[in-house]
């Protein structure tokens, strides 16, 4: 019978029955379906819960990231992640940091910008006044479908609005500006949103489109700064070395993009491992890289008067404690409770001194030997496995791979049946 992919229904079905489905649609072997189905820490009944058509989970190792001293006080930094050598990096630079105190860190608070796009307003600019007018109403309104958020200090504390050309005309944009306390906001938002915009229909006498949030959390920024010993990162070359790499980026996109990825590698980590949605962190990011209509590093560096070199980082990290995946993920609130963090602007504050520790870490690594060396070394062990080694076999071939420079899939294949000869009886000297 020829196979299809239209299977309506499919969610109506139990995880295992789904799983049984895409076995025989894809052969899977037993084993093959078994490793998706093993849920570890999890229940099958849980992660079917959490989104649609579950068949099983794709566990990503987690680790703990060490040293981290941020605001005086000592962090353990638990960090998902599938990409060898970040949780070492990581470790590396906040070891270099502590000598001159590790990292301090401010942000801006909790604010979430909630969008309203309101369409076919014949005067909109006089909208616009209407709209603003009328701010403590909408505000009002807002706040009174999410009383919870309000107790705790938050809700709609403002509304700002603009007029954008677009091909269809001039449209009306309205902003709530939220303060989200410890969610992210995205739900509360939206809601707030989607309740507000018949109101601003009458008064505008437009018509609105979209009620969403936005991710690009500017006015939920994160700051973390270092001082780096030049003793400490190797000498003044280093220190000079990491200055000339951070203006590479500040002049060249096509660098700048991978610099800002080396921050992500542990803001992501740091994401995923709390439960926080990593898409709208990621997107947040990069939107507010390119905010001055540039694309540019979201790190900056420079010498203070010792010689020592600065580190710098600013960045929109709407993270939450309560609300999505983190309250309802097992592994996400142990991992909260590793992390000691009791507010989510603590837990943003301490993502933004991760981003900066793996950036430092990656720039001083480019800036003298190259990354390769630390990155490959550790990576080097994932080749083996690739390449089939087992056991004790993975560390030997890993570390011939190192020695020799050569830390490639054929290069493990032949060192692989090199060390199965020699430990085959046959081949042993008598
Ligand atoms: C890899 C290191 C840390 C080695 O660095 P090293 O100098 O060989 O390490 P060391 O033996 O001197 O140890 C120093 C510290 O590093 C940590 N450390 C050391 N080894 C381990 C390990 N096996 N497991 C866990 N932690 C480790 C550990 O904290 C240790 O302190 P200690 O415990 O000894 O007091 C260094 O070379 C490094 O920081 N490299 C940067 C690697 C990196 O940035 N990787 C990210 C992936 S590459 C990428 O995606 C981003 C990129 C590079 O493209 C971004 C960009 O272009 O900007
Ligand atoms: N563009 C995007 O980024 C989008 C993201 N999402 C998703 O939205 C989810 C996050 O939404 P979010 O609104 O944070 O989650 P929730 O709606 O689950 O949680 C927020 C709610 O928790 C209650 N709450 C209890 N204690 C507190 C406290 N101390 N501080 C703040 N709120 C508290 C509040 O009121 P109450 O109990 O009354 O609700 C608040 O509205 C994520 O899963 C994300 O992936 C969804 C749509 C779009």
């Amino acid at each position: 019978m020829e196979k299809t992919s239209r299977i309506s229904g499919f969610y109506r079905l139990s995880p295992q029955e789904r799983l049984n489905a895409v076995k025989e649609f894809a052969g899977l072997s037993d084993e093959e379906a078994s490793i998706i189905s093993s849920t570890g820490a999890l229940k099958y009944e849980q992660v079917d819960r959490m989104v649609e058509n579950v068949i099983g989970v794709m566990p990503i190792p987690l680790g703990v990231a060490v040293n981290f001293l941020i605001n005086g006080k000592d962090y353990l930094i638990p960090m998902a992640i599938e990409e060898p050598s970040v949780i070492a990096a990581a470790s590396n630079a906040a070891r270099m940091a502590r000598e001159k105190g590790g990292f301090q860190t401010s942000s801006t608070g909790p604010f979430m910008r909630g969008l309203i796009q309101v369409t076919g307003v014949k005067d909109p600019y006089s909208a616009r006044f209407v709209v603003l007018a009328e701010k403590e109403k909408i505000m009002e309104m807002a706040n009174a479908v999410d009383p919870i958020l309000v107790k705790f200090g938050g809700g709609c504390k403002d509304v700002e609005a603009y007029v954008k050309d677009t091909p269809h005309g001039p449209i009306l944009v309205v902003h709530l500006i939220v303060d989200c306390r410890d969610a992210m906001g995205a739900n509360a938002v939206n809601t707030m949103a989607e309740t507000v915009a018949p109101y601003i229909e009458k008064a505008t006498g437009g018509r609105v489109y979209l009620r969403i949030i936005s991710n690009l959390a500017d006015r939920r920024l994160m700051r973390a700064r270092a001082v780096f010993a030049k003793e400490a990162i190797g000498g003044e070359e280093v220190v000079d070395g990491i200055i000339k790499a951070y203006e590479f980026a500040l002049a060249d996109p096509y660098r700048a993009a991978t610099h800002n990825k080396g921050i992500m590698n542990g803001i992501s980590a740091v994401t995923l491992a709390t439960g926080n949605d990593t898409r709208a962190i990621e997107a947040g990011a990069h939107a507010y890289a390119a905010i001055t209509g540039t694309y540019r590093p979201l790190t900056a560096y420079e010498k203070n008067a010792d010689g020592d070199l600065v580190g710098t980082i600013e960045i929109p990290l709407a993270v939450g404690l309560v609300g999505g995946a983190t309250a309802s993920h097992p592994t996400a609130r142990a991992n909260v409770k590793i992390l000691g963090v009791k507010t989510a602007t603590e837990l943003g504050e301490v993502m933004a001194a991760v981003g900066l520790a793996q950036n430092f870490a990656a720039l001083r690594a480019l800036a003298t030997e190259g990354i390769q060396r630390g990155h490959m070394q550790l990576h080097s062990r994932n080749v083996a496995i690739q390449a089939g080694a087992t056991g004790e076999l993975i560390d030997k071939v890993a570390e011939a791979m190192v020695r020799e420079k050569k830390v490639r899939a054929d290069r493990a294949k032949e060192l692989l049946e090199q060390f199965k000869r020699q430990s085959s009886p046959g081949m042993r000297t008598p």
